[in-house]
Order: C-alpha cells, then sequence, then structure tokens
C-alpha cells in the first residue's frame, strides 16, 4: 500500500463521500450553495456546486493536497526544478508567457531573455507574412499557411487557431496536416498554390516520423509544382528545440524558429510552436493569448488552495476517480469555436498521467490519469448524453460557454444556453420514479405501462458537473482556459505523486513502429515476431488479404 492510500486522509474522504446525501438535498439545505461554490478568476467564472462534495468533502481534498505538499510542488515547477524526474529537465511552460522583465534562471541562463527573442523574431516574420512582404518564389505574397506537426506539435497550434476564427487575418488560410497517413497531405495540398503556400513544420525533436515523412512530401509536391531547391527558403520554415538537425535537413538557418527542451509538446502551443496561431491571428493576439495564460499562472502560483480554480477542479477530479471510480471525464464546451478542445485537452491530460509508478518508481495502489473525452454541445445532447444522464457509470462533466457569442443570431445563443444549464440541472436533479410516474399521470396508457414506462425514465441524478463560463471567447480568457486545465492536470498529477511530463509508453511505439517498418521494406518475409505480427506484416508485404 502507498503512503497515500493509507492516510487518515484518505480514509476520511472515504467515509465523507459514503455519508453524503444526494445533490438534490444539498442544494435544498444550502441556498447559499452556488456563492460558497463558485469563483471568478481570470476572466472564466467556475461554478462547481454541483459536484458530490459539502464543506467538508473540501476541506479534506485541500488537506489531502497540503499533505501532498501540492504548494512546494507548483513551487518547484516555477522556480524551473528539474521535476520531470526521468529525463532530468525543468518545466518551464509558465516561462513561455512571462513578461519580459521577469527573471527566470536555469542553469545560469535567465530564459525569458531567449523565450523573448524568439518572440522578436516571430513577430518580425508574422509582420512580414501578415502585410504581404514575404513573396513566394514568384513574387506573390503568401495566402495559405500548411502547418506540419502531430502530437502536441499539432493540437495545439490546430486547436486555438479554430477557436480563434474570429481574429484571423482576411488575407490568410491556415491548413494542419499530422497524420502520416498520405490521404491527410493529399487532400490538403489538393486545391493550394505552391506560389503563394507557406509550409510551418513543427517538431520538437525533430525525430518524429510523420512530421519528417509530411515535410518531404511537402518538398516533392512543391518541386513537382515549380517550385526550384533554391526557393525553398521562400516557402519552408521550421520550429524545433533540434536546431542542428533541422540545418542538416536543409531548413534554411534563418527559417528556424528555437523552443527548448524545458517545454513539454503537450505544453508547447505558448512556444514558437504556435507560430501558426500568430501567422493568423498577430502578434497582438498571440501576445494577448499569452497574457491571458500569465494571468492563470499568477492565479495558480498565489491562490490559497481553497480558492484557486486549477487546485478546486484538479481536487474534483482525484475525489471522482479515487473515491467513486470514474474512468473518464467529459469535456463539454457549448461554442462552436471551442469545438477541438477536449481532443486538446485529451492529449494535455492523458499524455501527462496515464502513468502507473511514482515519482520514486513504486506502483501505485489508486487510479490516475481518467479517460477525457467530449465533443461540441448541443449535438451531443442527442448522442452520448443518454449514458451520462441513464448510464451505469459516473461520468463527470465540464461545461465551457462565453456568455456572449461572435455570431449574435436570433434566439440561437438563448436557446445554446439553456441547453448548457438545463444539461448541468438534469445531471444534477434527475427525475424520481414518482416525478416520472405522476409526468404520465394525464395519459390513457394502462397503469402497468404506466409504471413500466415510469420506471425507464428514471434518472438518479447526482452526476457531477462543472460549469465553466467566460465573458467572450478571447485571446485573453482562451489563454486563461488552457493554462487552467494545464494546472488542473499538474494538481493531479502531483496528488498522485507521478511525473507528468514524461511519456514512455509513447516512446516505445515509436520505436516498434521503426522496427516493423524495416520488416515490411526486408528482403524476405517477417518470421522473428510473434505469429499475430508476423502474419499482418506478411500479408501487408503480399498486397492482398
Ligand atoms: O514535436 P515532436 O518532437 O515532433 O513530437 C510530437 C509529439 O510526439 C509526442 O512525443 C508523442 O506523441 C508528443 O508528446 C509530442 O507532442
Amino acid at each position: 500500500m502507498t503512503q497515500l492510500t493509507t492516510s487518515q486522509i484518505w480514509q476520511q474522504i472515504k467515509n465523507n463521500t459514503q455519508s453524503l446525501p444526494h445533490m438534490r438535498e444539498l442544494f435544498a439545505q444550502n441556498p447559499q450553495r452556488f456563492e460558497q461554490m463558485s469563483l471568478s478568476e481570470c476572466g472564466l467564472m467556475l461554478d462547481y456546486s454541483k459536484n458530490r462534495v459539502d464543506a467538508d468533502t473540501l476541506s479534506l481534498l485541500f488537506k489531502l493536497a497540503e499533505q501532498a505538499n501540492l504548494s512546494d510542488k507548483i513551487s518547484a515547477m516555477f522556480n524551473g526544478n528539474k521535476i520531470n524526474n526521468t529525463e532530468q529537465r525543468a518545466v518551464l511552460h509558465t516561462a513561455l508567457r512571462a513578461p519580459a522583465t521577469t527573471s527566470i534562471n536555469l542553469d545560469g541562463n535567465n530564459i525569458v531573455d531567449e523565450v523573448q527573442q524568439t518572440l522578436s523574431k516571430m513577430a518580425e516574420f508574422v509582420e512580414q507574412v501578415q502585410s504581404g512582404a514575404w513573396l513566394g518564389y514568384t513574387g506573390k505574397s503568401i495566402t495559405d499557411i500548411v502547418s506540419i506537426g502531430i502530437g502536441g506539435s499539432f493540437l495545439g497550434p490546430k486547436i486555438v487557431t479554430q477557436a480563434l476564427r474570429p481574429y484571423w487575418s482576411k488575407q490568410l488560410n491556415c491548413h494542419f496536416v499530422a497524420n502520416v497517413d498520405a490521404t491527410s497531405i493529399c487532400e490538403k495540398l489538393k486545391g493550394l498554390n505552391a506560389e503563394t503556400t507557406l509550409f510551418v513544420m513543427s517538431s520538437k525533436s525533430f525525430g518524429t516520423q510523420e512530421t519528417l515523412t509530411n515535410t518531404l512530401s511537402a518538398k516533392d509536391w512543391f518541386i513537382n509544382q515549380g517550385g526550384s531547391q533554391q526557393d525553398i527558403a521562400k516557402h519552408f520554415v521550421a520550429v524545433t528545440s533540434n536546431v542542428a538537425k533541422a540545418t542538416e535537413f536543409g531548413m534554411d538557418a534563418n527559417n528556424i524558429f528555437p523552443m527548448w527542451d524545458w517545454v513539454g509538446g503537450r505544453y508547447s502551443l505558448w512556444s514558437a510552436i504556435g507560430l501558426p496561431i500568430a501567422l493568423l491571428i498577430g502578434m497582438d493576439n498571440f501576445k494577448a493569448l499569452l497574457a491571458g495564460a500569465y494571468d492563470m499562472d499568477k492565479h495558480f502560483a498565489s491562490a490559497p488552495l481553497a480558492q484557486n480554480m486549477p487546485v478546486i477542479m484538479g481536487m474534483l477530479s482525484v475525489l471522482y476517480g479515487n473515491f467513486h471510480n470514474a474512468q473518464s471525464h467529459v469535456i463539454l464546451t457549448y461554442d462552436h469555436y471551442l469545438r477541438g478542445l477536449p481532443a486538446y485537452f485529451q492529449q494535455l491530460d492523458m499524455e501527462s498521467n496515464g502513468k502507473s509508478v511514482t515519482l520514486n518508481g513504486t506502483d501505485v495502489d489508486y487510479s490516475t490519469g481518467p479517460v477525457i473525452w467530449g465533443g461540441e454541445g448541443t449535438n451531443g445532447q442527442h448522442a452520448y448524453h443518454q449514458l451520462l444522464h441513464q448510464g451505469t457509470a459516473l461520468i463527470p462533466a465540464d461545461f465551457i460557454m462565453p456568455i456572449q457569442s461572435h455570431n449574435p443570431l436570433g434566439e440561437h445563443h438563448n436557446q445554446l444556453a439553456s441547453n448548457c444549464f438545463g444539461q448541468t440541472q438534469a445531471l444534477m436533479q434527475g427525475r424520481t420514479y414518482e416525478e416520472a410516474l405522476s409526468e404520465l399521470a394525464n395519459t390513457s396508457l394502462p397503469d402497468e405501462q404506466k409504471q413500466l414506462i415510469a420506471k425507464h425514465k428514471v434518472m438518479e441524478g447526482n452526476k457531477p458537473s462543472n460549469t465553466l463560463l467566460m465573458d467572450k471567447l478571447t485571446p485573453t480568457t482562451l489563454g486563461a482556459l488552457i493554462a487552467l486545465y494545464e494546472h488542473r492536470t499538474f494538481v493531479q498529477g502531483a496528488i498522485w505523486d507521478i511525473n507528468s511530463f514524461d511519456q514512455w509508453g509513447v516512446e516505445l511505439g515509436k520505436v516498434l513502429g521503426n522496427d516493423v517498418l524495416e520488416r515490411i521494406g526486408a528482403a524476405s518475409d517477417a518470421n522473428e515476431l510473434d505469429a499475430s505480427s508476423n502474419a499482418l506484416i506478411n500479408l501487408f508485404r503480399s498486397g492482398k488479404i
């Protein structure tokens, strides 16, 4: 047994959760519940009153956080301690959004200076492309950006540009290629003009198979369309922490934007990995995104645990995963621009907290990261919400919605909001058998049928949700929102005493993938692997089933 699960507080939380009444009752008992269980910070309002907690639960959860030395761990991250202990790396994505006047020393260097230099290089480049001064090989301005990258070098730029569509420069369009499946790049390149297309190749390691292969194919396409080898510098730029490898690959040294090993891939959109975002929304808006995140950083680093938004959300997630056996967590964005956010949070959380040993290598005896999934409201209501309401699994939900729409049109936004709030209410209160029966009272059905249907209409309720509102989706509020989830992920990892910043499971897949690739191209059939793998490779080599 680990120290965590044998601790007295762990047991106390267990007891508390078993003795709590239904949320309906908690609301009935305490008319101040919303006031007491909501807070506004950094342009975001969090209502966490529809959770299976009372004041005692919360105080126990904060005690658990204290027991796990959460505050010290937060400081260690912000101070640049090498908390990624398996890779001996600092975790300093927060330095990417720190003001220019800040000083953060890492191995004797003030890294804020390097960050600011890169931001200036980005600003110069963005200005040239947006103004039309950056010319392609036939003297035409750029119209299309194709971003090539995968994982953290894809999801952040993609989801943020999608979310900030109202802020796009009118002259530019953006496309993302991640998958090594040729269909992805072929479909994206159809209809593009090589003379006016700029490729941004993003790879922290500059060693990711998908990204290298897609970049080579993009180069071939560019040459086939009429560009020459010398023209490549006008159409290809790279973002990487491996500048030497990028130069070796043929990237023009002036076109390489640096990042650093102290920025994890899934935390990197704030670095030059965010270049596609900056190209689309402009540097001022990109800086507003950083400012929103910085605001959340300040809040996270300084607010007491009980008034700390990421801490509250992280501890609630610990509560459900470890004390209510919740295996997944759903993110429901009631805003079309935020439709990609669940996928982004999925990588952020699952790649960070999908771990089974503690920092010192002890096996955990509690659940770590849940499955993160979700989608856009109201679409999900007509698909998977049924399972949220009446399925057997407990699935805590986050509802996210801006109060003002970028596209105010008739009754649309009122209806959207009513669905969002109505869902949280239905999840919380449910419907009792008596209520279901009385709803059927005026029908002509025989009593037996009424009773049967009423049974099927019962919704247990007591299903937890958070609601996050913002005035409007802007670069600043989006920055704060994403940083909130980054820190929420950190909080959970800190309680579970795991390393949220490595990803060895993913690395094994990459190594085995390369081995299989060699066998696919080998002179003779595969026979050294397990029977299934050999057979699959050999069928593929034969070109048919
Ligand atoms: O930016 P790179 O080095 O190409 O890596 C891409 C992605 O691969 C991963 O290592 C694993 O998929 C992610 O963490 C990372 O964001």
